[in-house]
């Protein structure tokens, strides 16, 4: 595949505040902010891998790098946690918060509150519930703008009112509903595909015993599940299934936008030899093996505090940098972040340690939404050829909501040589664990590999695109076994979590050492 190269700046990304500038400005964007510059890539996440880095001789016990200002306390534990958390606070923020709090709002009885979700959680506004569906490619535009600055304060964005589907039914695991997408072709019903559990985010949400302890052997056991988002959440909270799953259709829309944009213009906004982590990696830009084979995908990539205010803006194509998609995106990080943090409460809960206050939403980190986008098969190419668009990897981070429509990931299953499809549902998130979270358990939890190749049978005739949101560690977190305390030891020297994507991200890219380019795989911690 021929690379294509390119070259922008971002700029938009997302901003926070920060609406769409004036038309002009899009001849000239400005250079990648400084703080973005973590050196790399873009690479994938994960896909850089971790435990490769070399460890520096010994240090590795304490936290020192851990922010003074985080202090190691014990919670008394609630009926369902297995162990008591040690929570990290941090004391009350001289700096001005770039997203205002809004007040509790009363919510409605087994849907979760701000404090279930933890300290870090940040209620979404209201959304309007009433708009007909599905959404215009473009439409997805804010009914009550001013509704939502009050709440969210001036410089928050506001996120779009999202129309919401017919309520239906709750959904089970027996249902036999149609769950794939009709205007696309068939994910073939020969082929074979991963076996990942199905959970309820409305079930999670009502704190069902049982499918929390799904959740945990899920996260355990393989590191990859689905989430069903129906019937989950509501409008007047943060956790929304349907709104979330309202503003994924409307990122597919704007995604095609972003890459449909000239070459030339894309590849300004590649900021690899400026060190950023964000912004955009042509096709074949990356490698997919050791060999330095290409990839066969292009990404952008839009960092959470971009989109939320928490950074400065980068530089972005005016298609990002129009307030109507910064507030798609906006939402999206929010409803994402959301999520994360209730399936967070969770892991912490089994694990005995505090993970949501080291993903608080309003700190600086490497969260990012991403967009994958693979070309279609080219006539007369072999449709059984594996094409690889992305090399095999364990994500760097978190925990990862992959939004699927047409096949391509592929797992490693435990003990298996054989790369095994995961089929794409619709009304579902694919999540994934990443290595943070194997290192923060001490290695309870899977970080497991895959990888993106061709779409199988008829699907392969057309572009896949797929969308991410990347959640990670903040940046200053120590990546360590936090369930040893104070005392968890880090292979790799308690370096951060900033430092460590920095390290991995840089093994993938054209030119990169792959050799440093490992995560997890392979039993490592
Ligand atoms: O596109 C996909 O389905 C997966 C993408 C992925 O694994 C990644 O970007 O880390
Ligand atoms: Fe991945």
């Amino acid at each position: 595949m021929a690379q294509t190269s390119e070259k922008h700046h971002h700029a938009s990304q997302l901003g926070a505040s920060a609406i769409a500038p004036p038309a002009g400005l899009d001849a000239l964007p400005p250079p990648a902010p400084a703080l973005h510059h973590l050196r790399d890539d873009h690479t994938f996440d994960s896909q850089l891998g971790s435990a490769a880095i070399a460890p520096p001789n010994g240090e590795a016990s304490l936290p020192p790098q851990l922010p003074a200002q985080y202090h190691l306390t014990t919670e008394p534990t609630s009926s369902t946690q297995q162990q008591p958390i040690k929570r990290f606070q941090t004391p009350p923020s001289t700096a001005p918060d770039p997203i205002p709090k809004p007040s509790s709002q009363p919510i409605p009885d087994n849907h979760t509150t701000t404090s279930q979700l933890g300290p870090s959680a940040i209620a979404a506004p209201p959304q309007t519930a009433s708009l007909p569906s599905p959404l215009p490619a473009q439409s997805h535009a804010a009914s009550d703008p001013q509704s939502h600055e009050t709440q969210l304060g001036p410089n928050a964005i506001a996120p779009p009112a999202i129309p919401r589907p017919e309520p239906s039914e709750a959904h089970d695991e027996t249902e036999t509903e149609d769950l794939t997408f009709p205007t696309l072709p068939p994910f073939p019903s020969t082929t074979p595909t991963a076996p990942l559990t199905r959970l309820s985010l409305r079930k999670l949400l009502a704190r069902d015993a049982d499918e929390e302890q799904r959740l945990w052997t899920a996260s355990r056991d393989l590191g990859f599940f689905y989430l069903d988002l129906r019937d989950a959440g509501s409008s007047s909270s943060e956790i929304d299934g349907p709104a979330l799953e309202a503003s994924i259709d409307a990122l597919f829309a704007l995604g095609e936008e972003v890459f449909a944009l000239p070459v030339e213009e894309k590849q300004k906004y590649d900021f690899k030899d400026q060190g950023s982590y964000f912004g955009y990696k042509g096709l074949g830009a990356g490698v997919v093996d050791a060999k330095g084979t290409r990839d066969g995908n292009e990404f952008y990539n839009v960092s959470k505090d971009d989109v939320l205010g928490v950074s400065d803006k980068l530089p972005a194509p005016g298609v990002l940098r129009a307030e109507e998609a910064r507030g798609l995106l906006a939402g999206f990080v929010r409803r994402g972040h959301a999520v994360v943090s209730l399936l967070l409460r969770v892991l912490e809960e089994r694990l005995g340690v505090d993970l949501r206050g080291l993903h608080r939403l309003e700190k600086e980190s490497g969260d990012q939404v991403r967009w994958v986008r693979a070309p279609a098969r080219e006539e007369g190419e072999d449709e059984g050829e594996e094409k690889r668009a992305l090399g095999e990897h364990t994500d760097f981070g978190s925990l990862t909501l992959l939004a699927n429509r047409l096949g391509g990931l592929q797992i490693l299953p435990p003990d298996s040589k054989t790369w095994t499809y995961v089929r794409p549902l619709r009304h579902h998130l694919i999540v994934n664990l990443g290595d943070a979270l194997v290192k923060f358990s001490g290695g309870q939890l899977r970080s497991n590999l895959h990888r993106v190749v061709r779409a199988p049978g008829e699907q392969s005739r057309l572009p896949r695109m797929s969308l991410v949101y990347f959640s990670r560690p903040e940046d200053d977190v120590v990546l360590r076994d936090l369930t040893k305390g104070e005392h968890g030891a880090s292979a790799e020297g308690g370096v951060t979590a900033k430092e460590w994507i920095l390290r991995r991200a840089l093994g993938r890219r054209v030119g990169g050492d792959y050799g440093v380019s490992e995560g997890t795989e392979g039993g490592r911690v």
